[in-house]
């Protein structure tokens, strides 16, 4: 079994746990459950922010451990500070380190974007990020078929909320892609493999439609790596491990960003090897 087959293993066995001890009638008593959504969409296409979309994430697969100690609080409120477009937070526990409470607690201290980032299967999670505060929700097509993917996306809107729907190559792209999309992402990193290589969205760039804004996700080390993938015509930028091992992330994301501003008024972009 690859990875994500292991994680739909967990994810449908949690989802089972978790709505019988919070059945959505309960989910709809929450606090953020009424809110207002804020469009992720039209953050990420705000031409005076960076475009970029930082992620909360304490391991990963990949990487293993990488900032286990973080205050959520301090994190989520380093990155808006450091004019990042909008927040991801992942909520998966066993392979991220992440939680709802995470989640929670970047809503209740910032009023911008947030993308729950987590594995979706089941309509009861679409419903579980609305109630603890999300503005948008990931769809994988590498996890699920389209049917699924246009099932969730209308539950997402019919909530208020937006979908970014991922992709890693082409066939992907082609099978999945539909105008329940709000934003679509292409993940440099394959996440069967773990091998990540910038050109799978570089590639990919031209072939997405036009009308929809475009999301490089994964691998992005450098500000030379944003600055190209901008220039291949991407909208937003999804970025967790080069922040998140920095002991102030926060801080890192304003450097990081104003190197980018800096590169983009000079006109350079080197990829990173
Ligand atoms: O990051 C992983 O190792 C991973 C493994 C399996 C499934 C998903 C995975 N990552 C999710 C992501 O898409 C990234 O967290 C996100 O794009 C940010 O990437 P990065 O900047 O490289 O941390």
């Amino acid at each position: 079994m690859n990875i994500l087959q292991q994680i739909a293993e967990y994810k449908k066995a949690e989802v089972a746990e978790r709505q019988k001890l919070f059945p959505v009638e309960f989910l709809k008593q929450k606090l953020y459950y009424k809110s207002t959504p804020v469009s992720l969409k039209s953050y990420v296409m705000d031409e005076t922010k960076t475009g970029i979309i930082a992620e909360i994430k304490r391991k990963s697969p990949s990487e293993g451990k990488i900032n286990s100690h973080i205050s959520v609080e301090e994190v989520s409120i380093g990155y808006m500070q450091s004019g990042a477009s909008a927040l991801s937070v992942l909520t998966d526990q066993p392979s991220f380190g992440g939680s709802l409470k995470d989640l929670e607690v970047a809503r209740k201290f910032n009023y911008c974007p947030i993308l729950r980032k987590d594995f979706m299967l089941d309509p009861y999670q679409v419903y579980e990020a609305k109630a603890h505060g999300a503005d948008a929700i990931l769809l994988i097509a590498a996890m699920i078929d389209k049917s699924l993917c246009q099932d969730l996306a209308q539950l997402a809107h019919e909530l208020g909320m937006e979908v970014l729907l991922e992709v890693h190559n082409q066939e992907e792209l082609d099978s999945h892609y539909g105008n329940y999309a709000d934003l679509v992402g292409i993940n440099s990193r394959d996440l069967k493999s773990f091998n990540t290589d910038l050109e799978v969205a570089r590639k990919l760039a031209n072939q997405l439609p036009t009308d929809v804004p475009k999301i490089a996700e994964s691998g992005l080390k450098t500000p030379e790596d944003v600055v190209a993938m901008k220039r291949a015509g991407f909208d937003g930028f999804l970025i967790g491990t080069s922040f998140m091992k920095s002991s102030e992330p926060g801080k890192a994301c304003q450097r990081f960003s104003q190197q980018v501003k800096s590169l983009l008024a000079e006109g350079v972009a080197k990829p990173t090897a």
